[in-house]
């Protein structure tokens, strides 16, 4: 692990050790959105009448500075719900990402399908942080975190009742899956050159352990992406940046699940 990944990671610990002085766990186990019943990213992956897609309210990126610095969570965020997304990805990261806590809260509070909390978690103290803001879901980087350390927060997760997707980016970080993640995405952005590449996906799938939900992230841009990412076994798809770019992000969602329709109908 280096570069932007190695920076990314020192300033979390940084910043969840500071966090901890200003919140205590047990006062974050008593919000009410703590005490609420996590929805299934896994199931609602299943739902046919929803598109796969995991739409991502993404404002900045390392790899792209400002992506859109206008549009809403709330406009963004309900459109990606009443269009069909399966699930809704939300950055909590602030200095490199842009996002923030109350940007999920927010999210929470409008819309009622699962929520990943798109963040580096290297504490169990952020996914106590993750269930009291209303996340269904959390995600460990591989590349990022030891076998031992995903194995251990991804039972700690579990035990809370959230989802757990584990992201990697090579066969070899497929070791790091345990019985408590439910979810496995590859991304095909390597997060140390920012390289992207959309066959990453294709070439891992077949090696994802079975009985694993698969995600297919980063980097895509068409409807025949997801066409032959599905053909490939993946029934999730995560998408940021193509729908954030676009000055009406809703009307981008729009249009590619409309376009989505009329291929898959074919
Ligand atoms: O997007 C980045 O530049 C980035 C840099 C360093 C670490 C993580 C990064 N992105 C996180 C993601 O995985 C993406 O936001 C997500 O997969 C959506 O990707 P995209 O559709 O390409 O916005």
């Amino acid at each position: 692990m280096k570069n932007i990944l190695t920076e990314i990671v020192a300033h979390k610990h940084v910043e969840v050790a500071a966090r901890k002085q200003q919140r205590s766990v047990e006062e974050l186990e008593q919000t009410s959105l703590f005490k609420r019943t996590p929805l299934s990213l896994a199931q609602f992956l299943q739902d046919p009448a929803k598109t796969g897609i995991i739409a991502e309210f993404k404002r900045r990126s390392p790899s792209k500075g400002l992506i859109n610095g206008e549009v809403t969570v709330q406009d963004v965020t309900t459109a990606y719900t009443r269009y069909g997304a399966s699930g809704l990805s939300v950055l909590t990261d602030e200095k490199f990402f842009g996002g923030s806590s109350d940007d999920l809260q927010q999210a929470r509070a409008l819309n009622n399908i699962p929520i990943l909390r798109k963040d580096f978690i290297v504490d169990e103290y952020q996914i106590v942080e993750a269930k009291a803001i209303g996340a269904d879901v959390i995600l460990l980087i591989a590349e990022c975190l030891t076998k031992d350390e995903v194995a251990q927060l991804a039972k700690f997760a579990h035990n809370l009742g959230l989802e757990v997707l584990l992201e990697v980016h090579s066969g070899d970080q497929l070791e790091k899956v345990t019985d408590h993640i439910q979810l496995v995405g590859v991304n095909n952005r390597d997060l140390t050159t920012f390289r992207v590449d959309f066959n990453r996906s294709c070439e891992l799938a077949p090696q994802i352990p079975a009985g694993k939900c698969k995600i297919a992230e980063s980097g895509i841009s068409n409807t025949d992406a997801i066409i032959t990412l599905k053909q490939a076994g993946f029934q999730g798809f995560l998408i940021g940046e193509h729908f954030m770019k676009e000055a009406n992000p809703p009307r981008a969602f729009e249009q590619f699940v409309s376009e989505l329709a009329n291929k898959s109908a074919k």
